[in-house]
C-alpha cells in the first residue's frame, strides 16, 4: 500500500538563516501511530507545520494521500487534522458551533451526524451547548481535537498533546488516541515525553537539531538498541578498580560497593564470562548480581549523543 504521507529530503531554513530541518525523508503508513520524539527545538513542530502547509519548505517535497502539499494544497490539507500545541478557542462560542464552524472552513457540507459522532467519541456531547470558557482545561483540549476531526481527516497531527497535562488526563488522552486509531485515523504525535512514545507509538522517529536520526518500530528499537547493564554488589568496598580489571570498562559506584558493566545482550560475546573469571582471579568477593535492560530514555539519549558526535566529526 502506498504511504499516506511521503516526505522526501525536506529542509527548512528560517529567515535569518536558522536551519530547522535538514534533509528529512520519511514515509508514514496508513493506520499507524508514529511518535516523533526529540528535545526542545529539535524541529518537530517545524516538520508538522510544513506537512500541514503552514510553513513553506526551503527544499524537498511532501505528499499527503498522493497530493503534493504545494501544488495540490487544498486536496492535501483536506486529508489532515491538526491539533496545535496551544489551545485557541473562541471563549463565548458554544462547543457544538465551534466544531461545526471548523468543518465549514474546509468547505464541507453540514453533517450533524458526523459532528455528533465526534462529540460523543470525545465525551463532549453533554457539553455541546456549553460555552468554551466554561470548560476545564482537559475538555478544551478535547474540543481542539473535535475541531481537527470535524472535516473527517485521514491523518491527525497532535503536537505535544499532553504538555502540561496531569497524569490522569494524560492517560485519558492516550486511550482516546488509541480509539481514534481504531476508527482508522493515522496519528502522528510529537512529544518529548519518552513514556508517551513508549506507551502509544507503533513506530518512533527520533529527531534532533533538524535531522531524523532514526525511525524504527518501537519493539525493534528497544530490542536492537537495548543495552543491558550488569550490576555487581561487592563483599567489601573498593578504593579503585583493580588494574587486572582495567580493560573491562567497568564503573565503580560512589559508595564503592557496586561495579557496573554495560553489554549488548544480543552480541555473540557479552564478555561476561571473562569478566566474572577475572573478578574471581583478582580475589574480589561478590554479594549479589543483577542485570537491567536499558529504557527507551537511555536509548534515546544515546542516539542523540551519537547523532551530535557524528555531526561534529
Ligand atoms: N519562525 C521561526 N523563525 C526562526 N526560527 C524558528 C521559527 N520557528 C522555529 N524556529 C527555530 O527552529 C528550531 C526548531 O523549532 P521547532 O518549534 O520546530 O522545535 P520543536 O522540536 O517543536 O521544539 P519544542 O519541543 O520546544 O516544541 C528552534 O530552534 C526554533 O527556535
Amino acid at each position: 500500500m502506498a504511504p499516506i504521507i511521503s516526505i522526501t529530503d525536506l529542509s527548512k531554513t528560517y529567515e535569518g538563516g536558522f536551519e530547522a530541518l535538514k534533509g528529512v525523508s520519511l514515509d508514514i503508513e496508513e493506520g499507524e501511530i508514529l511518535a516523533l520524539l526529540g528535545p526542545n527545538g529539535a524541529g518537530k513542530t517545524t516538520l508538522i507545520s510544513t506537512i500541514c502547509g503552514l510553513v513553506s519548505p526551503t527544499r524537498g517535497s511532501v505528499t499527503v494521500g498522493g497530493h503534493d502539499i504545494l501544488h495540490e494544497y487544498r486536496a492535501a490539507r483536506s486529508l489532515i487534522g491538526l491539533v496545535p500545541q496551544e489551545i485557541a478557542l473562541e471563549p463565548f462560542e458554544k462547543v457544538i458551533n465551534t466544531v461545526r464552524f471548523s468543518r465549514g472552513l474546509f468547505g464541507k457540507s453540514r453533517d450533524e451526524a458526523h459532528i455528533e459522532k465526534v462529540l460523543r467519541a470525545l465525551t463532549l456531547w453533554d457539553k455541546r451547548n456549553n460555552r468554551n470558557q466554561q470548560l476545564s482545561g482537559g475538555m478544551k483540549r478535547r474540543v481542539m481535537i473535535a475541531k481537527a476531526l470535524s472535516h473527517e481527516p485521514r491523518v491527525l497531527f497532535l503536537d505535544e498533546p499532553t504538555a502540561g497535562v496531569d497524569v490522569t488526563l494524560r492517560r485519558e488522552m492516550w486511550d482516546l488516541v488509541r480509539e481514534l486509531r481504531a476508527s482508522g485515523v493515522t496519528i502522528i504525535l510529537t512529544t518529548h515525553y519518552i513514556e508517551e512514545a513508549e506507551e502509544m507509538a507503533d513506530r518512533i522517529g527520533v529527531i534532533d537539531r533538524g535531522r531524523l536520526l532514526l525511525v524504527e518500530e518501537k519493539a525493534r528499537l528497544l530490542h536492537q538498541l537495548g543495552r543491558k547493564e550488569l550490576r555487581l554488589e561487592l563483599g567489601e568496598p573498593l578504593d579503585a578498580i583493580p588494574a587486572a580489571l582495567a580493560d573491562h570498562n567497568l564503573t565503580l559506584s560512589e559508595d564503592r560497593m557496586h561495579l557496573s558493566y554495560a553489554f549488548d545482550s544480543h552480541a555473540e560475546r557479552t564478555g561476561m564470562t571473562r569478566l566474572l573469571g577475572d573478578i574471581a582471579s583478582a580475589g574480589l568477593s561478590l554479594r549479589d548480581l543483577s542485570t537491567r535492560q536499558s529504557s527507551l530514555e537511555e536509548v534515546f539519549l544515546q542516539l542523540v549523543r551519537e547523532g551530535r558526535e557524528e555531526e561534529r566529526a
